[in-house]
């Protein structure tokens, strides 16, 4: 993280609305002449030799430096202005440029090359790892928004940089800085990970949903098309498209049009999205639709995170339950399966066709399922959680709110084992065990309980 914070400071600096500024009518140079009329011809040639030499710089810039000029990023819901970072900065200069390109070289010899967004998130820290020990080229980008503890994500960002990751903190929206990105690194692949994720928290803070799950997306798919050759693209849908969808298992041929929160429709969007994008510009893009994945360096918003903080605290937890006492049952599945699944679809997937914004012709578009199979009722969760625990939990059983969730998941991955030889292998009991052994470490030997 520290090498981050000169970029942030630096960037803190710059004014978030350029077009605010008023022009300074009483210019050095105004003023100064009128004090000593007999500068003024000095001066003039002084300043045509001036503006020479910025006609010049800015000539010879790249291209993400003229277009920078209005590109805002939207952090910890702090406004600040990315955009001349791409321009200014000692931060994104050479130092910057060797980290990235040195990050994004592949170790072994048919190693890929891949930008990883939300790199510093609970997928996105797992699949860069594993992608990096197997020899690929990773960079990770990431805002580090504070939608929960920062500090987990600063404790991911260090795994990853003991790993050799380096990772960019900056935000999707942010064309310039993606420019700056593709310029650096000729990446071959990107996987999509970054998103505002959270079904219950859509009903609070809706429009950050649009912005990283719609526009974000958007924005990156432009830079992903204009570049040439264009990457390939793998990016993180959700079981939640499925919605009110009563057929189970949940089959990628079945209907998504019935999402049942503004998180599951933002990913249905983005599939709709990444059709166009495929269709148009010939982007070879595949997505995987995960099911409430879980494991060690989780997310502290899902319930069987902060379920496990609440039973070792003795605070009182609400099981929801179906219209007249029916289940609530989730398909939960393990990180490491899914990490396999995020893999073999980076492997299996053909190039993209296009090339600056050009199509050359068909190009391949994918969905899969990413799930366990096995559903799990959300009692069955907190028993084998209180058997670990080895803690009676304070239970509430109450009617499930109105907030976007949906009664069950229940994933069918036949296409999934099929085509990416995807095949989960890790039942709930054995993945919680090895959450709260990591859960008792990272926050027992640490003291840092108060944090989620
Ligand atoms: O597969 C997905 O696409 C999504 O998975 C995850 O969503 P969900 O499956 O809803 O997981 P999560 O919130 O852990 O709730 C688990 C269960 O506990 C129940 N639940 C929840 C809270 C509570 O207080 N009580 C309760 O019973 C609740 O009703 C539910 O049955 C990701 O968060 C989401 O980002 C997305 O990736």
């Amino acid at each position: 993280m520290t090498q981050l914070k000169p970029i942030l400071s630096h960037l803190d600096a710059l004014p978030s609305t350029p077009g605010k500024f008023k022009p300074d009518k009483t210019s050095p140079y105004h003023r100064l002449s009128r004090l000593h009329p007999s500068l003024s011809p000095r001066l003039t040639l002084w300043s045509f030799f001036v503006l020479f030499l910025v006609i010049l710089f800015l000539f010879c810039s790249p291209p993400s430096a003229t277009t920078a000029v209005s590109n805002t990023a939207v952090n910890g819901g702090k406004r600040r202005n990315l955009h001349t970072a791409a321009v200014l900065g000692p931060s994104l200069g050479p130092n910057w440029e060797n980290r990235v390109w040195a990050s994004a070289r592949p170790t072994s010899k048919a190693g890929l090359s891949i930008l990883v967004t939300g790199a510093v998130g609970f997928v996105g820290t797992h699949v860069s790892i594993s992608l990096k020990k197997r020899g690929d080229g990773v960079v990770g980008l990431d805002n580090f928004n504070s939608y929960y503890d920062t500090g987990l994500k600063k404790a991911r960002n260090s795994l990853l940089q003991k790993a050799g990751i380096f990772v960019v903190e900056g935000d999707i929206n942010d064309a310039a800085l993606l420019q700056k990105l593709f310029e650096t690194a000729k990446f071959t692949h990107v996987m999509h990970l970054a998103a505002q994720a959270g079904v219950r928290y859509a009903m609070k803070n809706p429009m950050s949903y649009i912005h990283s799950n719609v526009n974000g997306f958007v924005n990156l798919l432009e830079i992903c098309k204009s570049t040439n050759p264009q990457p390939i693209v793998v990016w993180a849908s959700s079981s939640s498209v499925y919605g009110l969808n009563s057929k189970v298992p949940f089959s990628e041929k079945d209907r998504t049009d019935q999402p049942a929160s503004l998180y599951a429709a933002t990913k249905k969007a983005g599939e709709e999205i990444a059709h166009t994008y495929n269709h148009i510009y010939g982007l070879s893009i595949t997505g995987l639709r995960f099911f409430t994945v879980y494991g060690p360096w989780g997310r502290p918003d899902m319930a069987y995170y902060f379920f496990t903080k609440d039973i070792l605290r003795g605070k009182e937890i609400k099981i929801y339950e179906g219209v007249d006492h029916g289940t609530v049952a989730r398909d939960f599945t393990y990180i490491d399966d899914v990490v396999k699944g995020c893999l073999a679809a980076l492997d299996t997937a053909k190039k993209s066709t296009g090339s600056g914004g050009k199509k050359r012709g068909a190009a391949q578009f994918r969905i899969y399922n990413l799930g366990n199979t096995t559903p799990v009722p959300i009692g069955r969760l907190v028993s084998i959680l209180e058997k670990l625990l080895m803690v009676k939990a304070k239970k509430k059983v109450i009617q499930m709110p109105r907030n976007g969730d949906v009664p069950f998941t229940h994933a069918n991955i036949s296409l999934a084992q099929k085509e990416l030889g995807y095949k989960p292998t890790t039942d709930l009991e054995t993945g919680l065990k090895k959450f709260v052994k990591w859960y008792v470490g990272y926050y027992g030997s640490k003291k840092k309980s108060s944090a989620w």
